[in-house]
């Protein structure tokens, strides 16, 4: 119920859609109702059973409530049966329930809408708060959680949250207001045969509540399923050259139709229970009806009794009504437990706490003037340390970089600077403050990165160089890209600047999106550069206009560069040997040669 009522809650403002709504609903209801109360003259008409003590000769005066209403269709309809005669009769009495089912039918159609919207709106606010969470949690998460069943979760279990949530919306509002309003009219036509109805009704809602109760675990595995099927197709799409070349399709494609088959399973367990709902409800429907039927024409038989024909059958018709309702909502209890797995996996989303805590008091960090300062930091992912008592320190505008084997902690170190992840002892300060006393924002602004996968978004050239800027001046993104060594490439695609690059920048070689994300970095013109070096996968011509972008990129700025190619770090300030998690060697170029250590042996292993 909790979850129910939170997902509700997206939905707000709910005052501007309640009152609205509660009065459409109960306008519908009440001409639903007396569409069918109104069956009773039709029958009394046809069946030649008028009776004489409910002739009304006076126009009754105006008055608030029922009696005046009933008395004045009575005038009404005696009046047309004394001069007209009987059909004239049936044709007002038909009048009178065309305009009842008009009137219903349009307040259902004017409540329908305002529950449309109320839908609408609980999509755009779910939706934005996941992303907003999603965009405000650390990079830890959305590496440790796996991107296809984030993906999921914003896809198929918002979906869920629509086919069943937001549909069952109509049936929890509507019915029970419905269900009152037909109660309302059967106990006007009967107390005595209401009564018993109502003794039996519970026993059919507790047989399907027990059968609801039991759905949510399963929705719930099955919603998991589905998750790890989208990890599949995440995965066989991007790595499809991979598969291919490995032959691996018949490993991946077993992989998948194993999961495909245990979500089968699991969807044909939850139908076998869900369907179950239907006929229950419809068995004990017609249990009842049968039980009223018995009693009430006991009592018809009886002639002793209040109770007429016409009343009976219309007491049944309405009855039948009541079962509708009770029916439906029955069936969305079923179908609900679904949307509240799915709303629970979404809300697993929305409650995670960021690991990056900004300080109520954090400063902001104005301008960069001395130095970034490692001391004695060590850090891990998890119970390993990855660094381990890292000194060091950057004075503004040195550049440093680091070497070292793959996975000796080269970009974990870099992260912890633009503060992607804490540290976990050991202080990492920015002119003599810890980071972590400032705010996130001033402390990034002053960072520009460039990764060994350039990261280009599907959007024109223009806006992947100006990325995050508003108003950008074409002027700058223009002077950034020259710098980068782009503007040239950029001039011969066919609209320039406003060329689309696709989809993670597919339509690019490798070395033109390298170009377009330093070009990034220098219309951001950073005082601090992390550069993630990767020219190796690049031609020695492209290679080269890389490397002098770089180059270029560098000058003047405070710069850490995870050197892969040896060759284009020898003019950096400080080379640091990483091995394991420790500095193990430091110094210029021609220091660490000199040394005959780790740095050396590298030079020589890449010169092989
Ligand atoms: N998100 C993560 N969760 C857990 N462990 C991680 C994570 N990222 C990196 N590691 C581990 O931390 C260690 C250091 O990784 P890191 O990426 O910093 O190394 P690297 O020197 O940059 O390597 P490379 O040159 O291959 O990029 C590795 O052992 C790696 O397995």
């Amino acid at each position: 119920m909790n979850t129910y009522l939170r997902i509700l809650s997206f939905a707000r403002p709910l005052r501007n859609f309640a009152p609205k709504y509660f009065i459409y609903s109960i306008f519908y209801s009440f001409f639903s109702v007396f569409r069918l109360v109104l069956l009773i003259p039709v029958l009394n008409i046809l069946f030649n059973t008028v009776q004489n003590n409910n002739i009304v000769k006076e126009k009754p005066e105006f008055e608030i409530g029922t009696r005046y209403f009933e008395d004045l269709f009575n005038f009404y309809l005696h009046h047309y049966i004394d001069t007209y005669g009987k059909f004239s009769a049936l044709i007002f009495v038909c009048a009178v329930v065309f305009i009842a089912v008009l009137m219903a039918s349009l307040f259902r159609y004017l409540s329908d809408v305002i529950l449309q919207t109320l839908a609408a709106n609980l999509y755009l606010n779910l939706r934005a708060t996941i992303f907003n969470k999603i965009n405000s949690l650390h990079i830890g998460f959305i590496k440790n959680g796996q991107k296809g069943d984030l993906m999921s979760r914003m896809n198929n279990d918002l979906g869920e949250i629509g086919s069943s949530i937001i549909s069952s919306m109509t049936v929890i509002f509507r019915e029970p207001i419905m269900i009152v309003a037909y109660f309302i009219g059967l106990f006007y036509i009967s107390t005595n045969l209401t009564l018993m109805a109502i003794l039996v009704l519970p026993l059919s809602g507790g047989m399907i509540a027990s059968i609801a109760k039991r759905l949510k675990k399963q929705a719930k595995d099955s919603q998991e399923t589905a998750g790890r099927i989208t990890v599949i197709m995440d995965e066989t799409l991007t790595g499809m050259r991979v598969i291919k070349a490995f032959n691996a399709n018949k490993y991946i494609i077993n992989k998948f139709n194993k999961e495909t088959t245990r979500l089968r399973d699991l969807m044909v367990g939850l139908a076998r229970r869900k369907e179950l709902a239907s006929p229950i409800s419809e068995f004990m429907g017609v249990a009842i009806i049968l039980g009223i039927v018995l009693y009430g024409g006991n009592l018809i038989l009886d002639n002793n009794s209040p109770l007429d024909g016409a009343t009976f059958i219309s007491f049944i018709a309405l009855f039948s009504q009541v079962l509708t309702p009770a029916k439906n909502i029955s069936k969305s209890l079923t179908n609900i437990q679904r949307g509240l797995a799915a709303g629970e996996r979404i809300f697993e989303i929305i409650d995670t706490e960021s690991d990056i805590k900004e300080k109520s008091n954090a400063v902001s960090l104005n301008n960069f003037e001395e130095s970034i300062e490692f001391k004695k930091v060590s850090f891990g992912y998890n119970e390993e340390l990855v660094l381990k008592n890292i000194d060091l320190k950057i004075p503004k505008g040195k550049s440093v970089a680091l070497v070292g084997a793959s996975g000796s902690g080269k970009s974990t170190l870099a992260d912890l600077v633009p503060r992607f992840y804490d540290t976990l002892s050991g202080e990492l300060a920015i002119d003599g403050l810890p980071i972590n006393d400032y705010t996130l924002e001033s402390l990034r602004k002053h960072m520009g990165i460039v990764t060994q996968d350039s990261i280009l978004f599907n959007d024109t050239i223009f806006n992947n160089i100006a990325f995050g800027v508003e108003n950008p001046n074409p002027e700058d993104v223009k002077r950034a890209a020259k710098i980068a060594n782009a503007h040239e490439f950029i001039s011969e695609t066919e609209n320039g600047y406003d060329s689309m690059v696709g989809e993670g920048g597919s339509k690019l070689s490798g070395g033109q999106r390298q170009r377009i994300s330093i070009a990034r970095a220098v219309f951001k013109n950073p005082d601090i550069l992390i550069l993630d070096e990767a020219t190796s996968a690049l031609d020695s011509k492209s290679e080269k206009l890389v490397q002098d972008a770089l180059n270029k990129l560098m000058q003047n700025r405070t710069s850490i560069v995870i050197a892969h190619r040896l060759s284009t770090i020898q003019h950096v300030d400080e080379i640091l040997v990483m091995d394991r998690g420790e500095i193990k060697e430091r110094g210029k170029h021609e220091e660490l040669i000199q040394k005959d250590g780790i740095y050396k042996k590298l030079i020589e292993m890449q010169s092989l």
